[in-house]
């Protein structure tokens, strides 16, 4: 349920609406006001003036940012791409932001973590990024939090849902053409639906809203300023979530050959960049907070193998 709309005549900036969390926030953010979500030709976050004009002619009172450059491995032979989007243009963002008074609401990961400890991470846990991705994702956060605009971080792992790229999609698509899928198994963390973080992006907005018409949106969005962790509720492995997915799909669709899911380790299944062994998010500040649950990654996809 989402609680306050924007007064009248205001606008939400919507970045990266093509991608699967923007895809998402695009139709959820209209229960909101208007949303506005320029093409890559318009406001190409790899350019900085190109962020700065775009933002200053459409004046929003909300940016909402999950526009960024999510190619794990390949940002480590790109990190000057990788930097460009994932935290020059954030600064920009937030610079901007700071100057109109505009509420920014921004995306980031679990690769912020190095992944070595063995309990769920804090948003008070000091971040230590092993990959390219994740240190620019670091980068992004701080330079958003040093604009000195409001903010709201939800640091978010493992996203899927029924569009985009995302491991869910990639994992169905080898199924039907091998035979058998090697899948690492000491990666654990939980998978975050799409359209579960868009709901609670507009949920949380609206209660940022709602305390406005009361203190006023500068005040009411300095208050919720910070980073929550947001995702998934439960966890599982990689391994364990292709198996479960590829189970979900055998039952819906009796008769049709699958491949077979073999466990490996991280060290037999080599990337460029390297990944959190431990991922696990805790988000409990999101939920003491702006009473909001995520959803348990297996009923999420149940929900979207439903809608494939
Ligand atoms: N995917 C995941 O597993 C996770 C994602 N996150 C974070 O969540 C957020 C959303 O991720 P997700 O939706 O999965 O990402 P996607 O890769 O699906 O979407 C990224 C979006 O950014 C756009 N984009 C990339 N480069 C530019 C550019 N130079 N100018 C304008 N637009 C650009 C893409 O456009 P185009 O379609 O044209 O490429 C796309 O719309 C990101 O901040 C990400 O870091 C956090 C944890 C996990
Ligand atoms: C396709 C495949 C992947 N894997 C492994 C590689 C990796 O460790 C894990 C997931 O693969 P992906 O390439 O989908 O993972 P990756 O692109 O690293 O996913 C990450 O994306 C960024 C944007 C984030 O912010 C993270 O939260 C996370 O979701 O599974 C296998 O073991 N076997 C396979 O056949
Ligand atoms: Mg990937």
């Amino acid at each position: 349920m989402v609680s306050g709309r924007l007064p009248l005549g205001e606008r939400i900036l919507l970045t990266g609406a093509s991608g699967q969390v923007g895809g998402e926030l695009l139709q959820t953010l209209k229960s909101l006001g208007d949303v506005v979500a320029p093409e890559r030709e318009m406001m190409d976050l790899a350019n900085a003036v190109s962020v700065r004009e775009t933002i200053r002619a459409i004046r929003p009172r909300w940016i909402v940012n999950p526009g960024a450059y999510t190619a794990v491995d390949k940002a480590e032979s790109e990190p000057e791409m990788a930097n460009a989007i994932n935290a020059e243009a954030v600064r920009v963002i937030g610079e901007e932001a700071r100057a109109l008074g505009a509420g920014v609401v921004h995306f980031s990961t679990d690769y912020v973590f190095d992944g070595l400890g063995n309990r769920p991470y804090l948003e008070t846990d000091a971040a230590e990024p092993g990959s390219v991705y994740g240190a620019s994702k670091l980068a992004g956060e701080r330079a958003l939090a040093e604009s000195g605009a409001g903010h709201m971080i939800f640091r978010t792992s493992w996203v899927y849902g029924g569009r985009g790229r995302n491991f869910l999609l990639t994992i169905l698509k080898l199924a039907s053409e091998r035979e058998t899928l090697r899948i690492v198994n000491d990666q654990h963390g939980a998978p975050t639906w799409s359209r579960d973080l868009a709901r609670m992006t507009a949920h949380v907005i609206g209660r940022v809203e709602a305390t406005a018409e009361t203190t006023g949106l500068e005040r009411s969005i300095e208050d919720a300023s910070g980073i929550y962790h947001a995702a998934g509720c439960g966890e599982t492995t990689w391994f364990e979530f292709a198996a479960e997915a590829l189970q979900l799909r055998r039952e819906m669709e009796p008769g049709v050959q699958f491949a077979t899911v073999e466990a490996i380790s991280t060290a037999q299944y080599p990337t460029p960049a390297r990944r959190p062994l431990n991922s696990r998010l805790n988000c409990s500040k999101l939920r003491e907070r702006f009473s909001w649950s995520m959803m348990d990654w297996r009923q999420s996809l149940r929900e979207v193998l439903a809608e494939l």
